[in-house]
């Protein structure tokens, strides 16, 4: 058996961004169809090499644009690398951007079990969770309303709710420890930490050095899509705050 939970190896992301300043989607269309759209190629990530052992909670940190968020998909399975291969050893749970994929026009109820199955779980899975699921994102009284009527912070909360009624061996964190507001961060983190105490492998991005520090044992820099450094959270955060005072 691997102790490694995610293996990440030669991993490199390009993304194609667009030179052309076209009209109309019918010019767009056009170009495309003639070959003549131009692009500048981007890479994102480039030659990322790390292993997460069994346990370990990974803060990644790095500037806007560094490529956290790219590197949490690639994980994840939203994105394809360019290049290289991620290997997964557990039951993943990605947190990513938490409700993206609710139906607006559908009630909350619908989208829990609309978001829920996209999650994987089965319809008898939901029915079980339901009422966790509601009591725990606060929304009783929202629940026959369509998401297009909530406000980005109720999306949220309710994204996160769904989200974290499994327990996952594996948990990938963006950013959502900073969802709702104060009082339903607190309660969020809250959650996070029960799961951490059960034995989970985490990787956890945050702009907040310090939530890091208390909640990792381990960090990564990343750099202009590179891993800059990767180890105990101790040598980490020193070097990180060097680089950013
Ligand atoms: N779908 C995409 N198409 C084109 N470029 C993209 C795409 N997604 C990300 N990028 C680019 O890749 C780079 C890394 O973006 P990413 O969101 O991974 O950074 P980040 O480190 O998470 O930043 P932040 O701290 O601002 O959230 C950025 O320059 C971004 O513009």
């Amino acid at each position: 058996m691997s102790q490694n939970a995610i293996e990440v190896n030669d991993v490199s992301m390009k993304f194609n961004l667009s030179r052309e300043k076209v009209d109309s989607l019918k010019d767009y269309i056009f170009k495309a169809i003639k070959g003549e759209l131009q692009y500048n190629e981007f890479w994102a990530l480039r030659d990322i090499n790390f292993s997460v052992e069994k346990g370990d909670r990974v803060g990644i940190l790095g500037l806007n644009g560094a490529g956290k968020s790219t590197l949490l998909k690639v994980i994840s399975g939203v994105f394809k690398p360019t290049t290289g291969s991620v290997k997964k050893h557990g039951k993943m749970v990605p947190l990513l951007e938490l409700g993206a994929g609710f139906e607006p026009q559908y009630t909350g109820t619908e989208n829990i079990y609309l978001y829920g199955s996209m999650l994987g779980y089965t319809k008898d899975f939901i029915d079980s969770k339901y009422e966790e699921i509601v009591k725990f994102s606060e929304l009783q009284k929202f629940m026959d309303v369509p998401v297009k009527n909530y406000s980005s912070g109720m999306k949220s909360r309710l994204g996160f709710s769904i989200a974290t009624v499994v327990e996952p061996q594996i948990l990938i964190l963006d950013e959502v420890l900073s969802v709702g507001d104060a009082k339903f961060r607190k309660k969020s983190e809250k959650k996070i930490m029960s799961m951490f105490d059960s034995g989970v492998t985490v990787l956890f991005v945050s702009h907040s050095l310090e939530q890091v520090m208390r909640l990792c044992n381990k960090a990564m820099i990343l750099e202009k899509g590179q891993l800059l450094a990767y180890g105990d959270i101790g040598p980490i955060a020193e070097q990180y705050s060097q680089m950013i005072n």
